[in-house]
């Protein structure tokens, strides 16, 4: 790890920060200093960080390090998963303690003994590292896009293709058409999946959010949700934040709807390439299909025998407009899973395994293959597994690198 570790000291004295980064590029780091905390963020935006070196006292002749300690607080707001090493003077121990308090992870004491200040970099990278997996480990369940219409094989094909490009990209979409499904099928597509994934809130920013979240994305993804709903006056704050950064906008209005809320510069800048999901209404087939995974999940999630769709309740599903889309089916068959009744009829399960679309693809048919002996043993793994002829283990692997 250490050739690719980066490191960033920020002190306000060049010769501390000249001695740290000696020491710490003779070990095959690379360091990066700020002599205060604008330069910081700077760098932070910009470029990705693992260990940051926060001197205390940077704020010379104020006796409090207030300044310091507010940068702390916003490294740690700004990513949760950052790692900080407080340095400060001899007679600092109290404020290293009140470092450590309020999230840093270690600290080192000045005049630092080389041999110290390298292991505990050290171990902090390793910390980072730790973190990072955390961050990254596939969700259980959830996670993946069903659907076989012609407008959710577009909106799959766009992100398989793009996702592992730096494009940004912009999704369109009513409320519950998976906006924010699609959002984090790229990230996990993406270079940056080892990487926590960062949201901005457009309804709620204001401009410190703004700089705090751009921050906590440098080398990961924002993922700016309903970017139509973005205060007027913070336009030009989000357009000047994200230079450099890799966005997914979010929006439920159409092309016209969003150039009018946002205008052309923003929309130049976070659509390069746009993937519109389609109501639920005309994703021909999708209804039942998506309903039929939906029993299946909620039916293990609540721990409720597998039911099947009575077959009126199919053609019901199939008619329906399902004005919330994908949520409000999800919500309607877990109400069913969970009440026995109401708008839905179930069954006692006497469902024919699901049919398998003719595709080429290896993995696609595998991942397909997978999701409907899930479906078909109520997400029962074992039995799953015994079906597909996959030993737990094998079948566990490859739920994660499909998302499932
Ligand atoms: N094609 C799909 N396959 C499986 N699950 C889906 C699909 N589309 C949406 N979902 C699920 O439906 C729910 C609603 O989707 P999501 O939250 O992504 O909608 P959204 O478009 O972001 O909505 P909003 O505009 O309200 O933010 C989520 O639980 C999501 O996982």
């Amino acid at each position: 790890m250490s050739t690719e570790s980066h490191i960033l000291v920020i002190d306000d004295d060049p010769d501390i920060a000249k001695a740290a980064r000696l020491l710490l590029e003779r070990h095959g780091m690379r360091v990066s200093t700020a002599a205060d905390p604008e330069a910081a963020w700077v760098l932070l935006a910009s470029e990705p960080i693992d260990v940051i070196l926060l001197d205390l006292n940077f704020a010379r002749g104020r006796t409090t390090g207030d300044e310091s300690f507010a940068m702390l607080d916003r490294l740690i707001a700004a990513d949760a998963r950052a790692v900080v090493v407080v340095v400060t003077g001899h007679s600092g121990i109290a404020v290293a303690v009140r470092a450590m308090r309020s999230g840093a992870t270690d600290f080192v004491i000045k005049p630092w003994n080389n041999e110290r200040l390298l292991t505990t970099v050290e171990r902090g990278l390793a910390l980072r590292r730790a973190r990072l997996e955390a961050a990254a480990t596939p969700p259980v369940a959830g996670g993946v896009l069903l659907g076989e219409s012609a407008g959710i094989s577009r909106a799959r094909d766009l992100v398989a293709r793009v996702a592992p490009s730096s494009a940004s990209m912009l999704v369109h979409g009513a409320a519950g058409t998976g906006k924010t499904l699609i959002a984090q099928l790229i990230h996990q597509a993406s270079p940056h999946a080892h990487r926590p994934l960062v949201v901005l809130d457009a309804e709620a920013a204001d401009a410190d959010g703004i700089a705090a979240q751009t921050a906590a994305a440098a080398g990961s993804l924002l993922v700016i949700d309903h970017i139509d709903r973005l205060p007027r006056a913070l336009h030009a704050t989000l357009l000047h934040a994200v230079a450099g950064t890799r966005t997914v906008a979010t929006t439920r209005l159409d092309r016209a709807g969003i150039r009018t809320a946002i205008g052309e510069d923003l929309l130049d800048r976070v659509g390069t390439i746009e993937v519109a999901l389609p109501p639920l209404v005309d994703r021909a087939g999708d209804a039942v299909l998506l309903a039929r995974h939906f029993l299946a999940l909620f039916a293990y999630r609540h721990a409720r025998p597998t039911m099947a769709l009575a077959p009126e309740t199919l053609t019901a599903i199939a008619a329906d407009r399902w004005p919330d889309n994908v949520r409000g089916l999800r919500q309607a068959i877990e109400r069913a899973v969970l009440l026995g009744s109401g708008d839905l009829m179930l069954s006692p399960d006497t469902m024919e395994p699901t049919p398998l679309a003719p595709d080429l693809s290896l993995a696609r048919n595998e991942q397909a293959l997978i999701t409907a002996a899930l479906e078909r043993h109520a997400f029962n793994v074992s039995r799953a597994a015994a079906q597909l002829g996959l030993t737990r283990a094998a079948l566990y692997r490859r739920m994660a690198r499909y998302g499932l």
